[in-house]
């Protein structure tokens, strides 16, 4: 029979020649990863049970990206567990702050290839299925077990598969194809499930693009988010990966749950309002809403491509004066790349402010954290009550051009309402 691409990287890794959903099994894993929120948990166990070694310190990444640099005593004190720890087990992939989120840093710098099975100490792990490697998100107890042995226990998952035929209209980006999809099957559509996308929609996108798509299959309950890699993925990871890379594809008679085939074309930008990712409306029936504060960022949309769509409709206008908008490259070298191209000046000239990469306001942390009653226009990927601060303010998810757009009209705004076309077609 059949198997589809995560069926398949599932059986390599667990020394199968085939498994089936619902199938137990211990697979062997090519990274396990965990930040300052949840490292210093698996630590703590790894310690609990006399544990003083990692299984291969060149498979591990721990990185500083959730409250750093320091926002106060208690953050102070997780980053310097995880430092020491990563000091002492001579930790390979250590990115301390400001280096940026983990789910940016890892397929932008090749320590995440297609075809890995990747776990790590974070819902968002599922992110690198965008280049075809099986990743998934797992508590630090189950963290701790992978690092003190090299292995993870998992149940393989049932696959449902989205199909987006067409073109996407001017202004629609990858993160409208998964809020369509969250919308239409709800926040928990998809539980314990791999949730693979294709057609010609996904193949017109990006990496960058697709890794938006994956970062957000947790949003309906995924187990792993995944598209199979093209020539686009080779080209991408060709430039940068630091280890050999396997291609899978799933096979023409793979078995699915479920099939969703959409037309991409009719798909306008969406927003989801609170306090559900599910909970999606057309942008153009959200221009009634004001804002408060806007938010590019995050590992959903903080990478280049997303920063210079923001700056297409921020050059030469200004932030609405009773909005305050943040921009948080999500990456280091995502930072530096929109120095370079003069991103940064556009940002700043418009009136935003800029900071240094971290996870910042996506989880209410810090740089920009809501009061009651107030609200935020965000590219990030979660919108639950108090999730960007006060109980009562309320979080609204979009791409980066609806987000830069709202940004300047000081109200949830369609892209084409700040920037025509033409000049959309100048600048890009
Ligand atoms: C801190 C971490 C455990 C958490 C997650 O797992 O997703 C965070 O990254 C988030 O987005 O809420
Ligand atoms: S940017 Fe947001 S969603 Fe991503 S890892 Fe950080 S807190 Fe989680």
């Amino acid at each position: 029979m059949g198997m589809t691409i995560t069926e398949k990287i599932l059986a390599d890794h667990s020394g199968k020649k085939e498994v089936y959903p619902g199938e137990l099994i211990t697979a062997k894993i090519d990274l396990a990863m965990a930040n300052d929120v949840t490292a210093p948990l698996s630590i703590k166990t790894l310690e609990k049970y006399g544990i003083d070694r990692v299984f291969d310190p060149d498979k591990v990444a721990l990185v500083l990206s959730h409250f750093v640099p320091a926002k106060d005593i208690k953050s102070a004190e997780q980053a310097k567990i995880v430092r020491e720890f990563a000091k002492k087990h001579k930790i390979k992939w250590f990115f301390p702050e400001g280096e940026g989120i983990e789910h940016t840093i890892l397929p932008e710098q090749g320590i995440v290839v297609p075809g890995d099975l990747v776990i790590g100490a974070d819902s968002h792990t599922c992110t690198y299925g965008g280049i075809g490697a099986f990743a998934t998100g797992v508590g630090s107890t189950d963290l701790a077990y992978a690092l003190a042995t090299g292995e993870i226990w998992l149940k393989v998952p049932h696959s449902m598969k989205f199909i987006f035929y067409g073109k996407l209209k001017p202004w629609v980006m990858g993160k409208d194809l998964i809020l369509h999809t969250i919308g239409q099957i709800g926040v928990d559509g998809a539980l314990y499930k791999a949730m693979e996308f294709e057609g010609e929609a996904i193949r017109d996108l990006s990496i960058e693009q697709r890794l938006t798509i994956a970062n957000m299959a947790i949003e309906a309950g995924g187990k792993n988010g995944i598209i199979a890699p093209d020539e686009k993925t080779i080209e991408y990871v060709s430039a940068r990966a630091k280890k050999p890379w396997k291609i899978y594809q799933s096979d023409p008679d793979a078995q699915y749950l479920e099939v969703y085939e959409w037309d991409a074309s009719k798909i306008e930008p969406l927003v989801a309002w609170p306090y559900l990712p599910s909970n999606v409306h057309p942008v153009s029936e959200s221009t009634h809403i004001t804002i408060d504060q806007a938010f590019i960022g995050s590992c959903t949309n903080g990478r280049i491509e997303d920063l210079r769509i923001a700056a297409t409709i921020l050059k030469g206008k200004k932030v609405h004066p009773y909005v305050r908008c943040i921009v948080i490259p999500a990456s280091k070298s995502v930072y530096q790349q929109a120095l370079r191209e003069g991103l940064i000046d556009i940002f700043i000239d418009a009136g935003c402010v800029v900071s240094v990469s971290t996870c910042g306001p996506c989880l209410g942390g810090h740089m920009g954290i809501l009061a009651e009653g107030e609200r935020c226009i965000s590219t990030s990927n979660r919108n639950f009550p108090g999730r960007m601060g006060h109980p009562k303010s309320e979080a609204y998810l979009a791409n980066p051009a609806v987000v830069a757009a709202s940004a300047v009209l000081g109200r949830i705004a369609h892209p084409e309402e700040v920037v025509s076309l033409e000049e959309l077609e100048v600048s890009t």
